[in-house]
Formats: C-alpha cells, sequence, structure tokens
C-alpha cells in the first residue's frame, strides 16, 4: 500500500460511505462496496440505511432495514453501519448524511458510492452543489443500468468504477420472497433468516402497518429490534 502521509501533514483516513435503503441489502452491495474501498485504497466503508428515503414508497421499517445491515456487513473488518440517518426526522438527503458522517469522522476523506441508476439522478438531489464539496462521489456499473456521467456534475468530483456485474436488486428480492421464492445466493445468509424469521415481505400484518404509513415515510418497529438484540 502506498504512504500517504508526509513527515508535515499526517494522512487523513479514507472513508467511504456507502448509502442505501437496504430493503433488503443484497449482494451487489457488498460487492459494489468492496470494489469501491479496493480501488480508492478506504480505510472503512460505513453503511448509512436512509431514514425516510422520500423517492420511495412502502419502504420497511429503518429498525430492520438496520439490522440486515448490521448482520450483512459483520463479518467485514472495514464495513461499519451508521444510524445517522435512521435518527434524523424528516426525509433523508445525502448533504445531510456528509455533514453528519464528517462531524463524526473529522479529518477524513469521504468518498460516496452509488450505483449508475442513482448518479443518472443526482443532481436533483438536494444542494447538491454542497454535496460535491464535501465528498467525492464514485459512480459503480449496475447490470440495466447504463453509467453515463451528465456533463453538468463537476468531473474533478466524480469517478466512474466498472464493478463485478451482479443482477440483484431489493425490489427483485423482495418479489421472490413474498411469492416463496428462495432469496439464498442473493442476500447473505443471515439476511435470508431475518427475513423469514421476521417475515417481512410476506406477512400481511407487516403490508398493513406499511400502508398505513405516511406516503413515502419508513414505518419504525421497536419490537423486532428487541427481539433480535435478545
Ligand atoms: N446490483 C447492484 N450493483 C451495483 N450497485 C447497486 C446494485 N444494487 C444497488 N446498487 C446501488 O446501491 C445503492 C443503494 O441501492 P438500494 O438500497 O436502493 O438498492 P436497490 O436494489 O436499487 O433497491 P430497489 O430495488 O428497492 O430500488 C444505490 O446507489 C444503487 O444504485
Ligand atoms: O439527497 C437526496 O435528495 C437523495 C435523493 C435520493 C436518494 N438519495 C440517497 O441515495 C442513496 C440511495 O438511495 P435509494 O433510495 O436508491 O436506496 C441513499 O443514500 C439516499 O439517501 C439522496
Amino acid at each position: 500500500m502506498t504512504d500517504r502521509s508526509t513527515a508535515s501533514t499526517p494522512a487523513k483516513r479514507r472513508v467511504g460511505i456507502m448509502g442505501g435503503t437496504f430493503d433488503p441489502i443484497h449482494h451487489g452491495h457488498l460487492v459494489a462496496a468492496s470494489e469501491v474501498a479496493k480501488s480508492f485504497d478506504l480505510d472503512e466503508v460505513v453503511f448509512v440505511p436512509t431514514g425516510n428515503p422520500y423517492m420511495k414508497r412502502n419502504v420497511s421499517p429503518s429498525e430492520d432495514r438496520y439490522l440486515m445491515t448490521v448482520i450483512a456487513t459483520a463479518s467485514n473488518p472495514r464495513f461499519t453501519v451508521s444510524r445517522v440517518d435512521i435518527d434524523r426526522d424528516g426525509p433523508t438527503y445525502t448533504v445531510d448524511t456528509l455533514r453528519d458522517v464528517m462531524r463524526l469522522r473529522p479529518d477524513s476523506e469521504l468518498f460516496f458510492i452509488t450505483g449508475a441508476d442513482a448518479i443518472a439522478q443526482i443532481l436533483e438531489w438536494k444542494d447538491s452543489d454542497d454535496m460535491f464539496e464535501y465528498a467525492h462521489f464514485v459512480a459503480v456499473s449496475r447490470p440495466g443500468h447504463e453509467l453515463v456521467l451528465d456533463d453538468s456534475l463537476p468531473r474533478e468530483s466524480v469517478s466512474v468504477l466498472e464493478v463485478p456485474a451482479l443482477a440483484i436488486s431489493s425490489t427483485d428480492c423482495r418479489d421472490r420472497a413474498r411469492r416463496g421464492y428462495p432469496v439464498w445466493y442473493l442476500v447473505p445468509d443471515g439476511v435470508v433468516q431475518y427475513i423469514a424469521k421476521h417475515r417481512l415481505y410476506t406477512d400481511s400484518d407487516h403490508d398493513e402497518e406499511r400502508a398505513s404509513a405516511p406516503e413515502g415515510s419508513a414505518v419504525f418497529s421497536s419490537d423486532r429490534a428487541h427481539e433480535v438484540a435478545t
């Protein structure tokens, strides 16, 4: 590994941020984070489950998504999980995620990881100009999505990276679980078991809980967190 420090300036920690709704987290997310960590010489990748992903509907409780993310990342010493987005009220905006991570990890250089689908919409995100001041963005390839950068993006703040193609989406995992098809090998084993144990995508009570939540909001279940933690 190259020495990133000099006599006068100690090296900043290089911290990746993998933001996502992770409903559920799958191997496409994990491979993307692992590849960016290798290519950008990252010391840590922080997975940040969204609190209220205002662009998505019928999202599972944030505590379930958080716990699945903890389970999925537990075996990698460089992977950590942050609650900053799920503990903040209101819609989840990446500009807030970056500010919170900067506050908690001062003297770090941040790299925000996005898939090809997300980078295509990034100019519509809140305060996108500020985001590019706070972090370097790494757009990874994703099957079914062309990896092209809009001419208006600040090129010095955005890189692209080809990663092994895994045609997996959370939408497909949820559909499979609902229809009784296996999600083994699409998501980590512990996540398969968590989905089954908590009947995440099959339970009709759960569907009612989602349906009664305000539009676009995540619903919260502290009972599930307690069950798993004990
Ligand atoms: N298979 C994949 N390969 C590369 N990047 C991915 C892949 N799946 C998701 N990503 C990226 O990971 C981030 C978080 O994705 P998200 O949690 O929304 O998963 P998703 O599979 O896209 O979910 P959904 O199907 O519910 O929209 C986004 O930047 C997305 O582009
Ligand atoms: O900041 C925004 O306006 C914004 C709009 C849409 C998505 N994002 C972020 O993009 C990441 C992936 O989101 P999602 O909904 O595709 O899972 C996650 O970290 C979101 O907070 C951010």
